[in-house]
């Protein structure tokens, strides 16, 4: 691609020209016929503007907070692993542009970094994303390593009870590379019989048994607030709730596990009714502009969180590029709101957006 990127899509182009065919598909692939990971993308596509003119939009205020973090805008780092296979800094490098962006870095589980060295090299606000392993001692202790190191809060992530079948990490034999954060606590030593080693590990460590009874647990091993990742439907947005979570995240896992299930835009919706304000409502999967973020946030979410973005910032030009990502979002989010007449958050709200199904709804 000649010349500087001017959007998020077009730093894809440049991580894929910069990155090793295995690396590039882990981060850009989803389940199955990845069907998901299309629709993730194109569902977004489907939703227009009802824009208001004539407001005064001299001065945009993007500004909000997460369990009372503030952040000046609404647009946080997903949870993703392996930052090193982007970048020779990995997740040291995320952590420091999520600090130069004031924004807030969910650490993924399957980290390359340590808790330690991301905790050491960044003050910005960070949450840790746990997977619960078969050995409930190993998952507690890494809890209590995030909370040591003043991490926030913890994002359980709820969708990966086995981990989604992602056709190109097979054919690639995509094997594991180093996860300094959990060596000596779990093996990454595994046998992927020719297949993919990231699946091959998962199967080994992770309680496929883990269930909503076992939040209570998850609770009695750390005071940070708990945010469950991987909502879909009212059903389990009323048990988060009723189990008494921090928050809910909604997000297909970037289509990597259950293909065919829905575009995370399209049920937002649904969530947000189920929670009813108790909580707040995050949002994930398929966010490439502003737009998005907007569209988003006039279905409910409080925020949303990006993932595959932040990677691709990290290979083509590591902490800058992510600073880069989260700017252009943010840049984007800003004009956005300009052009549809909303000074602030508070005035975007669900009549600024038609959805399919509003669109379905009117024409019967
Ligand atoms: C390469 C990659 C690795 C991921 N690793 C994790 C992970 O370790 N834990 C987790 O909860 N989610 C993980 N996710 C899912 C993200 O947190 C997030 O839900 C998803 O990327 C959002 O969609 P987007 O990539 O379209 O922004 C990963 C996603 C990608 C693309
Ligand atoms: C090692 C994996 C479990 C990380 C992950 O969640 C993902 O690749 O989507």
């Amino acid at each position: 691609m000649a010349g500087e990127p001017v959007n998020v899509n077009e730093f894809e182009e440049l991580a894929r020209e910069a990155l090793p065919k295995m690396n590039y598909d882990y981060f850009r692939g989803g389940a199955e016929d990845q069907h998901t990971l299309r629709e993730n993308v194109a569902a977004f596509q489907r939703i227009t503007f009802r824009p208001r003119v004539l407001v005064d939009v001299s001065s945009i205020d993007m500004s909000t907070s997460i369990l009372g973090y503030k952040i000046p805008a609404p647009i946080v780092i997903a949870p993703t692993g392996m930052h090193e296979l982007a970048h020779p800094q990995g997740e040291v490098a995320t952590a420091r542009a999520a600090a130069a962006s004031n924004t807030i870095m969910v650490l993924s589980f399957s980290s390359s970094r340590t808790i330690e060295e991301v905790a050491s090299s960044s003050q910005a606000v960070r949450f840790y994303q746990l997977y619960v392993s078969k050995r409930r001692d190993i998952a507690a202790a890494l809890v209590q390593r995030a909370e040591r190191n003043g991490f926030k809060a913890i994002v359980l992530t709820a969708d990966t009870q086995r981990l989604g079948r992602r056709e190109l990490d097979i054919k690639n034999k995509m094997a594991v590379p180093p996860l300094r954060n959990l060596e000596g606590l779990i093996s990454t030593d595994v046998d992927s019989a020719g297949g993919s080693g990231i699946e091959a590990f998962v199967a080994q460590f992770k309680d496929s048994s883990l269930n909503w009874k076992d939040i209570e647990w998850l609770r009695s091993v750390t005071n940070l607030p708990i945010l469950i990742k991987g909502v879909l439907t009212a059903e389990d947005a009323r048990k988060a709730v009723e189990v008494g979570v921090e928050g809910v995240i909604v997000s297909n896992h970037g289509a990597r596990q259950l293909d065919y299930s829905p575009a995370t835009i399209t049920v937002l919706e649904e969530v947000v009714q189920a929670v009813k304000g108790k909580v707040p409502v995050i949002f994930d999967g398929g966010i490439r502009r502003g737009t998005d973020v907007f569209k988003a946030l006039a279905l409910g979410a409080k925020a949303v969180m990006v993932g595959r973005p932040v990677i691709y910032g990290l290979a083509t030009r590591g902490e800058a590029g992510v600073v880069r990502v989260m700017q252009m979002l943010k840049d984007e989010l800003e004009l956005t709101m300009a052009l549809a007449g909303c000074p602030t958050l508070k005035d975007i709200t669900r009549r600024h957006v038609t959805t399919e199904s509003d669109r379905l709804r009117s024409s019967l």
